[in-house]
């Protein structure tokens, strides 16, 4: 790492694993907080997506900006923002948010700490960079499913419709691919009223199948203005190249990113859509595991959930469900055998309850999989690792554990609900999460906004330069409260020896999110 890039005082501790990864912005001093035209700066171009990095003239103010249309079509006329005139905003006090509202990273700081890093403040602005009857956007979902995409979807169309008049709105089917190899569909209120009370996307989805070069010629040969992209960390990328491409070629054409994963491993936002209805479906799956065990003689139940490299389901359903012994994710090492272990303490819960549930995220043990089972290492379409399946691995285990090394015999119950968990249509909670997502990124996306994701930022919706959502995952910090909170509710080992204390300080350190 280039030291010459700290670009903050050595005293904001807490922040600077973050920003002294980042290039040290030009010199932007100043800029912000100036009224109007409303984002104007320059931005390094040697930095393609990052976020122009403005520092006020207190060195500890940080606003991490997202990019506008202007930026690169300076001439590009404005227009009042017709809610102005809408039905629903008449009365509001504050309809616009201010240029200047922003949202802070970290709410909790000590009285002498810098300031630290902002997001922009998402919402309706005073002015738009499109007519509405010019407007011609399009919404694409990729990658995994999730609860709630349909809700984004509908909330996305009916927010145009409805708040800004927008009426020419299609649907990119099938992912990525769907851009230059399917037909596009029309997005009505209509069409999508009903959607958000099924699971799944009613665009259909897909892996792989990424060519910036044909997606952004589709883009301009079809005139879409509006580009709305609905998924995880992988497509987020993608969704960056797409805004690369349209500044280069100097297109009148928002690109905005709406973040989507169930295993809420998504950066800086507070959590993702859908990852409620998750932890709620996957306790569904816990409690049957525990009603089968519990009526049995050693009853041993298993729950898989889903988490490739985030334990983030698993540790809320279990913290939720107060069933479960012993929770297991990819961000905490386990072992089996000896003082400590993973035997050791289910033999221990085994005789003093007469049964035990345990649930372990897919992530968690794949080295100990891989060096039983043997495998190449397979990728999906998109270029992530397929995870070897734990398990049926750990049941095995466990069994022989119980009846060879124990002489005895137990009842395993293994439940696999991972795609069940995933294909549930929201539940309130996110329906109405989805809708505030829609909703500011439509008014981010009008206001000539682009290359941005949105999300909450302790509770307020912000905009996020898309290389922030996409640097890092978000991952369970073992050194954290919330673990400890955790292993405080099930009594489970920690399985950190003492020699293995400092690296795990190691991993937590590269984190830049903790819960
Ligand atoms: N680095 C990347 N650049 C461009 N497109 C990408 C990149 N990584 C993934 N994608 C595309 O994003 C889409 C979804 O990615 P994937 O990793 O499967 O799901 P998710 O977005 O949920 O993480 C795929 O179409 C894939 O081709
Ligand atoms: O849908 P697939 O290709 O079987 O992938 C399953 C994987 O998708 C996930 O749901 C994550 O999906 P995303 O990467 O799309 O967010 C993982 O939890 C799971 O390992
Ligand atoms: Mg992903």
């Amino acid at each position: 790492m280039d030291l010459s890039t700290i670009s903050l005082s050595s005293s904001l501790s807490s922040s600077l694993n973050q920003l002294s990864l980042r290039p040290k912005p030009a010199s932007l001093f100043g800029i912000f907080l100036r009224n109007n035209p409303p984002p104007l700066f320059s931005r390094p171009n040697h930095r393609p997506i990052a976020a122009a990095l403005q520092q006020s003239q207190n060195d500890d103010f940080v606003l991490e900006d997202v990019p506008h249309l202007t930026n690169f079509l300076p001439n590009l006329p404005s227009y009042p923002n017709p809610l102005h005139s809408s039905q629903a905003y008449s009365i509001v006090k504050n309809t616009f948010v201010s240029q200047e509202d922003v949202v802070a990273q970290n709410i909790v700081i000590r009285k002498d700490n810098p300031r630290g890093v902002h997001f922009r403040r998402a919402g309706p602005r005073e002015k738009v960079y499109f007519k509405p009857e010019e407007v011609r956007a399009c919404i694409v979902t990729c990658g995994g499913l999730c609860p709630g995409i349909n809700t984004v979807i509908r909330e996305i169309v009916c927010g145009l419709n409805n708040m800004y008049g927008v009426e020419d709105i299609l649907g990119i089917e099938e992912g990525y691919r769907g851009f230059y190899s399917k037909n596009t569909v029309r997005l009505t209120p209509k069409v999508v009223n009903d959607i958000h009370k099924r699971g799944g996307t009613l665009l259909r989805t897909s892996r792989g199948g990424h060519d910036t070069q044909k997606i952004v010629d589709n883009i301009a040969d079809r005139g879409i203005n509006q580009v709305y992209i609905i998924g995880g960390d992988g497509t987020q990328r993608g969704a960056a190249r797409i805004y690369e491409e349209v500044e280069k070629r100097g297109l009148h054409v928002a690109v905005a990113g709406i973040p989507k994963t169930i295993d809420n491993d998504i950066a800086v936002i507070d959590k993702s859509f859908g990852f409620d209805t998750a932890v709620e479906e996957a306790q569904r799956a816990i409690n049957a595991a525990h009603v089968e065990v519990e009526s049995v003689e050693n009853g041993v139940g298993i729950v898989k959930l889903m988490g490739r490299y985030s334990g983030f389901i698993a540790m809320f359903a279990t913290l939720a469900s107060r069933d479960v012994d012993c929770c297991l994710i990819p961000e905490s090492p386990f072992y089996l055998e000896g003082r400590g272990g993973l035997y050791e303490f289910l033999d221990q819960r085994l005789k003093e309850n007469g049964h035990l549930v345990i649930v372990i995220a897919e992530g968690a043990g794949q080295e100990y999989v891989a060096a039983e089972v043997p495998a190449v290492n397979q990728k999906d379409a998109s270029g992530n690792k397929l995870l070897l399946d734990v398990g049926p691995w750990l049941s095995d285990k466990i069994k022989d554990h119980f009846t060879k090394a124990q002489k005895m015999p137990i009842n395993m119950k293994y439940i696999d609900p991972t795609y069940m968990i995933r294909a549930i249509p929201s539940n309130a909670a996110d329906n109405i999460y989805c809708t505030l997502l829609a909703h500011s990124v439509v008014h981010g996306a009008m206001a000539g906004y682009t290359g941005f994701t949105v999300g909450p930022v302790n509770s307020r919706h912000a905009y996020i330069p898309i290389s922030r959502v996409t640097e890092k995952q978000k991952t369970v910090e073992l050194t954290g409260r919330m673990w400890a909170r955790l292993l405080a509710s099930t009594n489970q080992p920690s399985f950190i020896s003492s020699d293995l204390e400092g690296v795990v300080q190691g991993i937590d350190s590269l984190n830049i999110t903790s819960i």
